[in-house]
């Protein structure tokens, strides 16, 4: 039995995902105990194959375009919100699972999973992309110095269901209005987001490498 990983390739930073994956299968191999691999999705039936599923920074109004125009938002739909599927949403990702965008919600045809409230281009535009090293221990193991990097980048500005949805990271700074900057949380425990880029993160596997032992193999193994 192979665990298979989707990374979405409708649009955006897909390769980058799909080569920080293939890095975790064959350096890290021996820690999984379960054999995975990686594949693109563009249609149902690459979906159907999958056990997880990542959808990729981008841009979150051509996204759900794309996918409403090809015929493939239902079975997205329907694969993100099933308890088996583990999802994880990188900064277009995050604002197409989200349920509530704070402006502008008519560009986006959101899929309706994750229970807040996203501002997009929280930081501003293209010009005010940043990488920054963050401690990120308080979730992943050791990890305190982890390059992000957030390129025309959302925030959670609010968890609508805090029993469902738990942050695991937000900035010491408030943006103007006061309202704190929610850059990574996590929905029961089998739907990841993170406004930022671990897949930019050149040759830094282990924020994927958490990943996949957290969530998909965990979650794998939760439905056996
Ligand atoms: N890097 C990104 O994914 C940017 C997201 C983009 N600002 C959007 O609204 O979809």
């Amino acid at each position: 039995m192979t665990i298979v990983i989707g990374v979405l390739a409708l649009q955006g930073a897909f390769i980058e995902h799909v080569r920080h994956v293939e890095r975790c299968i064959v350096e890290n191999k021996d820690q999984y105990n379960e054999k995975l691999s990686v594949i693109t999705v563009r249609d149902k039936d690459q979906l159907a194959g999958c056990n997880a599923l990542v959808i990729p920074g981008g841009e979150s109004t051509t996204m759900s375009l794309i996918a409403q125009r090809t015929g493939f938002y239902n079975d997205l739909y329907n694969f993100v919100h099933d308890p088996r599927k583990t999802i994880w949403g990188t900064c277009a990702g995050l604002i197409f699972l989200s349920q509530q965008l704070s402006y502008e919600a008519k560009l986006v045809k959101t899929l309706d999973l994750l229970k807040v409230k996203v501002k997009r281009n929280a930081f501003g535009r293209q010009a005010q992309s940043f990488t920054e090293t963050y401690d990120f221990s308080s979730f992943i193991p050791n990890c305190t110095d982890f390059p992000a990097t957030f390129i025309r980048a959302p925030v959670i500005e609010k968890i609508l269901d805090p029993k469902e949805v738990q942050v695991l990271c937000k900035l010491e700074e408030k943006d103007n209005s006061g309202q704190e900057l929610i850059v990574a949380a996590k929905q029961n425990d089998n739907i990841l987001v993170t406004s930022f880029h671990p897949e930019l993160a050149e040759t830094d596997i282990r924020f994927h490498d958490w990943f996949i032992k957290e969530f998909v193999l965990k979650n794998f193994n939760r439905y056996q």
